[in-house]
């Protein structure tokens, strides 16, 4: 299972993140992976943790003012990129060019989705792995796979009937070791999260926790 801390635009401090997450990873032995504001990418990936941005722009290089270049993203030390957060929805032909853009940069991707219809739709596009979150459970206490189970199985489903080597991943208020283990039980190759870690007085024990889970 692979952790993935999206840190949005919460007001934590993204080096205390991201050297809690790199210390766990190496202890454990798990994948974890900070996701940080564009502006903090490199300082974070400077930690050593693996570090992944929150967007990339579909265009190239050129005259794209407010543009995030897959291109500089991984020059500033980002390994993959979200695509289509619920909190950054793209149109279609956008996904498509997003993906694009950070293939041509080796960035891994994970397209997210609010459901399952989507997931299958994401799928097509060919990212390494798309994600499911219901808008209405992000930033709750309740994890996606406690409150809908179902909703995990079907994006797991979708995601096979389009493309079996895509992985799925499930997100929304996870924030134990498990909610980990009921994601994974119902199919997911990891989770994103946020607030659970992001709003923590103590990240580094919440991810212990979470690693307890896989
Ligand atoms: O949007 C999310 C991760 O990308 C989930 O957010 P929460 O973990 O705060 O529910």
């Amino acid at each position: 299972m692979f952790i993935l801390v999206n840190l949005k635009a919460y007001p934590c401090d993204p080096i205390e993140v991201a050297t809690a997450a790199r210390d766990v990873a190496e202890a454990s032995g798990a994948r974890i992976a900070v996701s940080p504001q564009a502006a903090d990418l490199a300082r974070v990936a400077e930690t050593g943790v693996e570090t992944w941005a929150q967007h990339v722009s579909p265009n190239e290089h050129g005259s794209h003012t407010g543009s995030t270049l897959a291109e500089a993203t991984a020059d500033n030390g980002a390994e993959g990129t979200l695509i289509n957060h619920s909190e950054k929805r793209l149109k279609l032909a956008d996904i498509d060019g997003s993906v694009r853009a950070a293939e041509r940069a080796d960035l891994e991707t994970i397209v997210c989705a609010n459901n399952p219809a989507q997931v299958g739709a994401a799928a097509a596009v060919g990212p390494d792995a798309v994600a499911v979150e219901p808008p209405e459970l992000i930033g709750g206490d309740v994890s996606v796979a406690t409150a809908d189970p179902g909703i995990v199985e079907d994006a797991v489903a979708a995601a096979e009937a389009v493309d079996p080597a895509v992985d799925v991943f499930c997100g929304a208020g996870v924030s134990t070791g498990e909610d980990v283990s009921t994601a994974g039980d119902l199919g997911a190759a990891g989770v994103l999260l946020a607030s659970g870690v992001a709003r923590a007085d103590d990240p580094e024990a919440v991810l212990e926790d979470l690693v307890s889970g896989i």
